[in-house]
């Protein structure tokens, strides 16, 4: 599915399974609505699915890997070769996402959608060695933009075809937090110093050099906040496209798929910015620590369930969201409702 296909294929959630998931948590023997956004991220996926009887249990981590040219402007703490040591990582249960699908019974989709080395081992969905750095020219063409994104779309397909349930969306790309800096500045309309940080960690003057080679990469290449794929190729970075595909190709296949921190979100926006309708196929799990986090995911019109002071990316946080939901799913599986256990006299109270 090319990206104007998947775009007109989004359709809105089935209001009725929200209904009657909704009716379900209504009459389970709890005080009304007291697990808060357990229960409503159960009726929004309820929504998706088209069903009240929702399905959970194969779940998928895409960890979209590439680097970024703007690297050799000293943006980051350390080199671009950590993406690459990182994304092989993930294959051995040695990185912190890893280690958490371990755990959440979820598997890893590790792709390398724009490294600048080749790995043997992680998926190869290559559409360029890293992008070009944004400081000197645009960080890629609106082709190659287009292309990542499509990256995406395939691949949520893909795993809805392979029968998963929900997609947690994750990134390993050195230099990620300057690309989505700089796309969150344009398509939000906010000052480069308020949506900047120190990414992976920067000194006071890295921060100063990093927020200073984004307001010149805007300042040269203009990109026009009303055309996102604009944004993308002038200042954004192949992860962000490939995760943008990630939304809209899930909301295109009915798929639940979960923000992780900044960068996540950042393509959040972007999905949103193509096709508004594709944010009710999207759900929020925490809130990085990073200075926009908060900002995108409101800008996306999502408020967070978990707030841990988290900013790793991979995917850390959505993993952490998958336990609750699976809670969630139990409970309204298995959990009494009010005329089983005969309690007649509740007044539910709003
Ligand atoms: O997701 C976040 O909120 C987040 C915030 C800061 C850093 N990161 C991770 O750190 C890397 C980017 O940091 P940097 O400083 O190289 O731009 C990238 O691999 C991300 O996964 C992720
Ligand atoms: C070691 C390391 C691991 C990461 N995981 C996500 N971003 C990262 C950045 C670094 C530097």
């Amino acid at each position: 599915m090319n990206l104007e296909e998947c775009l007109k294929q989004i359709q809105p959630l089935d209001q009725e399974a929200g209904r009657a998931c909704e009716k379900r948590w209504d009459s389970i023997a709890k005080p009304l609505k007291s697990l808060g956004k357990l229960e409503s991220s159960l009726i929004q996926i309820a929504g998706i699915q088209g069903t009240e009887r929702i399905k959970l249990a194969k779940k998928a981590l895409v960890v979209m890997c590439a680097d970024n040219g703007v690297v050799a402007e000293g943006v980051t703490q350390t080199g671009q070769e950590v993406t690459a040591i990182v994304a092989e990582n993930f294959l051995d249960v040695k990185s912190c996402a890893a280690i958490m699908c371990k755990d959440t019974g979820t598997d890893i989709f590790p792709i390398d959608i724009g490294m600048a080395t080749d790995t043997p081992r992680v998926e190869k969905r290559k559409i360029a060695y890293g992008t070009k750095n944004m400081a000197v020219e645009p960080a890629m063409t609106r082709e190659e933009a287009v292309r990542g994104i499509e990256v995406g779309i395939t691949l949520a397909c893909e795993l809805k075809e392979k029968g998963y349930h929900i997609i947690a969306t994750g990134e390993m790309g050195i230099g990620n937090t300057t690309t989505s800096s700089a796309v969150a500045s344009v398509l939000m309309g906010k000052p480069v110093e308020e949506v900047t940080g120190k990414g992976a960690g920067l000194t006071r003057e890295g921060l100063e050099r990093k927020i200073h080679v984004i307001r010149e990469a805007v300042r040269k290449h203009q990109p026009d906040p009303e055309d996102p794929v604009d944004v993308l190729a002038k200042v954004g970075g192949l992860d962000l496209a490939g995760l943008t595909g990630i939304y809209l190709g899930g909301a295109a296949c009915r798929m639940p798929v979960v923000v992780d921190g900044f960068i996540s979100g950042v393509a959040a926006l972007l999905a949103v910015k193509l096709c508004p309708q594709a944010e009710d196929y999207i759900l929020a799990s925490h809130v990085s620590k990073e200075p926009a986090g908060a900002m995108v995911l409101e800008e996306v019109g999502k408020s967070p369930s978990l707030m841990c002071d988290m900013c790793l990316g991979e995917g850390t946080g959505a993993v952490a969201f998958f336990p609750l939901l699976d809670m969630s799913l139990h409970i309204y599986e298995k959990m009494s409702t009010f005329s089983q256990i005969e309690i007649e006299d509740y007044v539910p109270l709003e």
